[in-house]
């Protein structure tokens, strides 16, 4: 584990205060972050609680991958103040209180799952006499003890992604900053992620920052921040959605919100459930864009949130 540098900024509380460092996993205030030349990420404030899981949720192309990249410390161009474990996001100390799993798994096709999970051990600095009661605890955790001699080229999409998360888990990390980890499994196996999500914040007392586009996991969450156009439309309970919007789910919480951002942005002329919604704009930007963007190394070090920070100078 690495020793914290005396010269990093931000200290341990930050300009937060003690009470408010100690609850809250990531705290932003105006974060703004350019991609290419398009402002992604436009003035956000917002809080991540700790010990919690929060889900991130919003249209395709809202911006959740550039905002969690910008909490692991990945992403260039980012404005604002953001702190993650009373940290400035980056700093080099959080690296190992970290889990990242990105939409891609970035596993070796070429090693089979318990050796995947032994070299991440290593290279994560997990103790040799520790690392094979993490990898079990790991594989366990993921439901993967059965395939733990499979290579990894000859699992499923899904199995491939719980191999990451496994990867994620190792070293226990105090935040896990998950990218759509539950796209593509079956409810069967949906269910069962939860419930480990749940079990790490309540056993492990751990911060779970998940994303998703499907509003049907929002009541998983204790809490949730809802995003649109690179922006943040509300954040708070599910409950608490239901309530202020006086909707009966989250999806019509979270419709009703895009008309009232609608309107106050335009005045009211559009009406989001039009074909004219920015919101499916949205979405075809980035589909054009996804035909565009610059490939992932797939060898990428899953826990390594800073190699590609650069790679964004436009
Ligand atoms: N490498 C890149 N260079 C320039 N713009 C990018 C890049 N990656 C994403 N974008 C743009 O940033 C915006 C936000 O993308 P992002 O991937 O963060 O959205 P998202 O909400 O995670 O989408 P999804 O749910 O489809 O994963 C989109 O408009 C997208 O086109």
């Amino acid at each position: 584990m690495n020793k914290i540098p005396d010269d990093e900024q931000g200290g341990g509380e930050g300009a937060l205060g003690p009470a408010a460092a100690g609850r809250e996993a990531v705290r932003a205030r105006d974060l703004g972050v350019v991609r290419g030349r398009t402002p992604v990420l436009k003035g956000l404030d917002f809080a991540v609680a700790r010990g919690s899981v929060t889900g991130l949720l919003g249209p395709s192309g809202c911006g959740k991958t550039t905002l969690m990249r910008a909490i692991v410390g990945a992403q260039a161009k980012v404005t604002g103040t953001l702190e993650v474990l009373g940290r400035p996001a980056g700093s080099p100390s959080l690296r190992h209180r970290l889990g990242y799993v990105t939409q891609a798994p970035s596993v070796y096709a070429d090693l089979t799952i318990r050796q995947n999970l032994a070299y991440y051990a290593a290279v994560l600095g997990v103790p040799r006499r520790e690392r094979e009661r993490q990898v079990d605890a790991a594989l366990a955790d993921v439901d993967l003890t059965s395939h733990a001699g499979s290579l990894v080229a000859n699992l499923s999409g899904g199995q491939r992604s719980r191999v990451s998360l496994a990867v994620a888990l190792l070293g226990t990390p105090e935040l896990l900053v998950l990218d759509e980890p539950t796209v593509g499994l079956d409810p069967v196996l949906r269910r069962s992620l939860w419930g480990l999500f749940h079990r790490l914040a309540a056993e492990r007392g751990a911060s779970l920052l998940i994303s998703s586009h499907v509003m049907d996991e929002a009541d998983r969450c204790q809490r949730l921040i809802l995003m649109r156009d690179g922006r943040i439309l509300a954040e708070g309970t599910p409950d608490e959605m239901r309530r202020r919007t006086g909707s009966e789910t989250v999806e019509d919480a979270f419709l009703r919100l895009v008309e009232e951002d609608t309107a106050r942005r335009d005045g009211g002329r559009e009406d989001p459930r039009n074909p004219g919604d920015p919101a499916d704009q949205e979405h075809r930007d980035h589909q054009n864009h996804q035909n565009h963007r610059e490939p992932e190394d797939p060898r990428r070090h899953p826990r390594d949130n800073r190699d590609n920070r650069d790679n964004e100078e436009g």
